[in-house]
């Protein structure tokens, strides 16, 4: 199993979002080990709290060999394309960590920092969507990987 691990900032509500967040977590057990942690929203005004939270990000992050903020701005990619990324990453043996971000996104220095930025799409989610979408494109991109029927 592969170790991947994603940070994000802030707690998602319970509901039917939650529900579908475990039903693809569940669902790349098969594929990945994937660790979920969870920050704590930043205090003060939106500079201080995006502040606060890079600090935080950084400790987290840049264990990893490729850290990987997830941005609507980062460039497009199809899940073909991020199946291929993700399968050198892994043939390398690098270690992989994703950040999904608060609602004010990330602090600047820190978007200049790390390199691999990874959209959705262009439009802007909520965070928790945010994390529903990630981990099934995650898992379509091991269902790619592997060639099972999961991607028509
Ligand atoms: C509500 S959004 C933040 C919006 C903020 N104005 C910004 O500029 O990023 C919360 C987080 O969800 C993630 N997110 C939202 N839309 C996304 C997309 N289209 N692609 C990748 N990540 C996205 C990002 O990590 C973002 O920081």
């Amino acid at each position: 199993m592969y170790p991947i691990r994603l940070i994000a900032i802030g707690k998602p509500k319970g509901g039917p979002l939650r529900e579908l967040e475990q039903h693809y977590r569940t669902l790349l057990k098969a594929y990945a080990r994937l660790d979920v942690e969870e920050l704590a929203e930043g205090r003060g005004d939106p500079a201080r709290q995006l502040k606060d939270e890079a600090e935080r990000l950084r400790a987290q992050l840049l264990t990893a060999r490729c850290p990987v903020l997830l941005s609507a701005e980062g460039p497009p990619r199809t899940s073909e394309g991020f199946a291929r990324w993700l399968g050198t990453r892994m043939d390398r043996g690098e270690s992989l960590a994703f950040a999904i971000g608060s609602s004010h996104g990330f602090d600047p220095a820190l978007k200049g920092e790390i390199k691999e930025h990874l959209s959705l799409g262009p439009m802007t989610f909520p965070h928790d969507l945010s994390r529903v979408l990630f981990l099934e494109q995650l898992y379509r991109a091991f269902s790619i990987l592997k060639g099972t029927p999961y991607h028509k």
